[in-house]
């Protein structure tokens, strides 16, 4: 009798699926479709394995076969792809479990004569006879390891664990969960920690059946994927894993019913994009179909837009695209404006413009005054703007956090007549800056709110730590609160533009609905360790008026050191950059990146670079001009981009941070702290885009930041 089959795939068994020839990979694409038509048809040969009924094996082709798991009825699970010699010999070594923790299921390879997983017989042959070094968890008995999450049948091996050697090898086909808890440890983390950080945030609420298979594959732990599109993108080669398989902790973030708005942190690398875009995914999908866009998905600047766009369209396809509104907050801002006020001034001016603007608009319109130009474009956008205060009142009532001076009424009442004729100056030249250009959007998209229209029923905003006051009270009034109505997403160690908000005082109540992600998927350990100590002696927000930290960030990837070097000169620096890129052999398939502090350092690293041969490919305000070439750009560019290898140059003394932002530390203590900051930030920012090396050059003094560096 023919019946069709439900068939999916465990990300174990997709990771040996990549590591075959194209023609075999579509071999088990042809394998799937036949399998799920009908699994019982000769040609497949479909049979139980001795030792196991539930464990099967079927033909893909003449030398592979396909190793299922039978889950109930008509529902079956890849779970390994294998030449057929080592299907029919060694049977026993898979081992299949429920993890009591997760309730996921998990599939290992255990050898077959000791029942120990693959692995042990190596580590056998690597413990030397005298003396026997300490086990690397003796500390932890096997209860302890157990409720961690570690997976029971590797316990014996991990029980005789010496070095880290051993340890890699045995986690390399472990499952997520007990490779995570292992390496915590490993790294000096404690019992509570790893708890607390790891396996708290995988562990499923439900009571878990060790026989229910069936419950068991539903549940986020068990990574799967239900359809044959992973497939089709790895023939296409467009291919990457975040598009199928979310870590645990991801996917649960992603799926979630939230009461209302929610926010995802965590350090750079944890996939917290890759979490905004799932979720946009997973809230389509529960849509009702249609031609309009309820979606709205949004972030700081234009290229991350751009590439948001990109990322969405790789995981969804035009479909999912057609319904989602991409655009970058300014932008947004800019479209309700023209939308409803045809009057508003055209011209936006960059809003680090404003003392300039100020100094004119003082000497030209009223030079009287006793104020200074810079401490009155500071109030004008750090508080009249920057809390998007539209009335005098507002302005008399407001809180000046991070100010200094304090202002009486009659000063406030001064500051303000010259704010409402300095905003006129600037309409009268068709100007305004684009903070006022946010300012105007939230007001007119919360006279929308008012009465009671709304433009999306999700929102989802990735790079949330950039945002400003006003960019938050514009998208709290473009969606109805609801469950599932705010989603964001941000590090506020990567704050890179000088906009501090307390989300609750916005409307946006986050309080309960707050999580963090510890995982690196880009960056090395070691690059990781470089990246914190640039860090180090900062404490940062949560967004909510609290206090966060990277405490659990980690990676299980693995490099060499970072390089540090300082020249005497900046001439001499740039002979640094030439022989580094000739020691990786000069890359210039866009692989490698140069970062430095400022646009005119950029241009003599460019013409360097084009001195000797190398395509130098300028990072413009939309990304890479083309791929190629070694990329080059200043910090703030480097937001959202991801390369092999990267030097970050001009790491000097008055350089990182800014020079000039000494002249506030006596005139505004707390403004320079902000800056300084926001350098630091910087800093880290482009070191934690190096994926496998990195290498920090200066000339002179090193940066206050490389303290370790400095004599
Ligand atoms: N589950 C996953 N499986 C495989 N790769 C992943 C996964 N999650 C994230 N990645 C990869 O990790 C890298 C970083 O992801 P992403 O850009 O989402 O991180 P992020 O937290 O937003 O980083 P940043 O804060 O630095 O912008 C990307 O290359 C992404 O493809």
């Amino acid at each position: 009798m023919s019946a069709e089959a439900r068939l999916k795939v465990l990300d174990r068994a997709e990771k040996e699926i990549m590591k075959l020839s194209r023609t075999d990979i579509g071999a088990v694409y042809e394998f799937m479709h036949k399998f799920r038509n009908n699994p019982e048809q000769p040609g497949l040969d479909l049979k139980s394995l001795h030792g196991d009924s539930r464990l099967m094996a079927a033909r893909v082709k003449r030398d592979i076969r396909a190793l299922l798991l039978h889950i109930g009825e008509r529902d079956y699970l890849l779970i390994g792809v294998e030449h057929r010699s080592s299907v029919y010999e060694d049977l026993d070594r898979y081992a299949y479990r429920i993890n009591r923790v997760t309730g996921g299921l998990e599939v290992m390879e255990v050898d077959p004569i000791d029942m120990q997983p693959v692995g042990d017989s190596i580590i056998g042959r690597l413990l030397p006879s005298t003396p026997a070094p300490a086990p690397l968890f003796s500390a932890y008995t096997d209860a302890q390891l157990i409720d961690l999450g570690v997976s029971e049948p590797l316990l014996p091996g991990i029980r005789r664990i010496v070095s880290e050697e051993e340890l890699v090898q045995l986690v390399d086909r472990a499952p997520q969960v007990t490779t995570d808890v292992l390496f915590a440890l490993y790294d000096g983390k404690t019992y509570d920690e790893v708890l607390e950080q790891i396996t708290k945030p995988v562990r499923t609420t439900d009571d878990v059946d060790v026989d229910d298979l069936a419950a068991a594959v539903q549940r986020p732990a068990t990574q799967v994927t239900t359809d044959d599109e992973a497939l089709k993108f790895m023939l296409a080669e467009s291919f990457e894993r975040w598009q199928v398989f979310l870590h645990p902790t991801q996917r649960r973030l992603v799926e979630r019913r939230y009461s209302g708005p929610a926010r995802v942190g965590g350090g750079p690398g944890t996939g917290k994009t890759i979490v905004a875009l799932h979720r946009v995914a997973h809230l389509a999908r529960q849509l009702h179909p249609g031609t309009t866009k309820p979606i709205l998905l949004t972030t700081f600047n234009r290229n991350l837009a751009a590439d948001l766009k990109t990322r969405l369209l790789a995981l969804g396809g035009a479909e999912l695209l057609e319904r989602v509104d991409i655009a970058n907050v300014d932008r947004l801002a800019a479209r309700v404006v023209a939308e409803q006020d045809p009057r508003a001034p055209k011209r936006k001016l960059d809003d680090n413009q404003a003392p300039q603007l100020w100094r004119k608009f003082l000497s030209t319109e009223n030079g009287e005054t006793t104020w200074d130009a810079d401490f009155l474009a500071a109030e004008w956008d750090q508080v009249i703007l920057g809390q998007a205060l539209t009335s005098r009142s507002d302005y008399f009532r407001a809180r000046r956090p991070y100010r200094g001076r304090n202002l009486n009424r009659m000063e406030r009442e001064e500051i303000w007549e010259l704010s409402e004729r300095f905003v006129r100056w600037l309409a009268a030249g068709d100007s305004w800056t684009w903070r006022q250009v946010a300012v105007r959007g939230a007001a007119l998209e919360m006279a929308r709110a008012a009465e009671d229209k709304y433009r999306y029923r999700h929102v989802i905003v990735d790079e949330a730590q950039d945002l400003s006051a006003a960019h938050w009270r514009m998208l709290r009034a473009m969606v109805p609160a609801a469950p599932d109505d705010l989603f964001v997403t941000g590090d506020t160690h990567q704050r890179i533009y000088d906009n501090k908000v307390t989300l609750g005082s916005l409307g946006i109540n986050i309080r309960g609905r707050s999580s963090r992600l510890t995982l690196s998927y880009r960056t090395t350990r070691q690059i990781l360790a470089a990246a914190l100590e640039i860090m180090s002696g900062e404490t940062y927000d949560d967004l909510d008026g609290g206090q966060e930290d990277l405490a659990g960030y980690r990676s299980l990837l693995r490099g060499g050191q970072p390089f540090f070097c300082g020249a005497r000169t900046w001439e001499e620096e740039r002979d640094l950059i030439v022989t580094q890129l000739d020691e990786w052999h000069r890359p210039q398939d866009g692989s490698v990146a140069i970062c430095v502090p400022t646009k005119e350092l950029a241009t003599d690293v460019m013409k360097r670079l084009e001195a000797e041969g190398i395509q130098a490919v300028e990072i413009g305000p939309d990304g890479p001009k083309v791929g190629d070439g070694v990329h080059v750009g200043t910090m703030h560019r480097f937001k959202g981009l991801e390369y092999q290898r990267v030097i970050i140059s001009g790491v000097t003394d008055g350089l990182v941070p800014r020079m000039m932002i000494s002249r506030y530390r006596d005139a505004d203590p707390a403004k320079y702290q902000r800056e300084r900051q926001r350098d630091r930030s910087l800093l880290f920012v482009a070191a934690t885009r190096a994926r496998d090396e990195l290498a920090v050059f200066w000339h002179g003094a090193p940066s206050p930041f490389l303290s370790s560096r400095r004599q």
